[in-house]
């Protein structure tokens, strides 16, 4: 069983190590990985803004390069009215690496949202969708 409020904490201190100076908009996100490891991300702007990392991509990226490429479920978290939605990046990015993990969308009221990449990106442009044309 996967400890979601424990997941949910971890992204809420992750959320917390944000550099968002353009936006001063925090969020944070928590992967667990097969191995039982937990991978924090948070976002990270920049003066160019289209340079801007998400916290899911943060989070996803840094489990992957350390070599935990499955995973179990991921929590997102913002200060957000209900739970934070993720931009359409990430959810391309989610679809790729794992279109079936459990993701918790959550606020820092706790107000949550269980869904998936395949439910936040119906139709999603997938690997079996490139099709070689020369
Ligand atoms: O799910 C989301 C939505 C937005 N952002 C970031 C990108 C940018 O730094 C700031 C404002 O869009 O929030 C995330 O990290 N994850
Ligand atoms: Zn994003």
């Amino acid at each position: 069983m996967v400890d979601y409020q424990m997941l949910l904490e971890n992204a809420k201190s992750a959320r917390e190590r944000a550099y968002t100076p353009y936006s001063r908009f925090k969020v944070g996100a928590a992967v667990l990985t097969a191995s039982g490891r937990i991978f924090h991300g948070c976002n990270i702007e920049n003066a160019a803004y289209p340079v801007c990392l998400c916290a899911e991509r943060s989070a996803l990226a840094a489990a992957w390069s350390a070599g935990e490429t499955e995973f179990v479920a991921i929590a997102v978290v913002a200060d957000t009215p209900g739970p934070v939605a993720p931009c359409g990046m990430c959810r391309q990015f989610m679809f790729e690496l794992a279109p079936d993990m459990p993701v918790l969308l959550a606020n820092l009221a706790d107000q949550t949202q269980p869904t998936t990449p395949r439910e936040l990106l119906p139709g999603g442009f997938a690997r079996e969708s490139l099709t070689a044309n020369d």
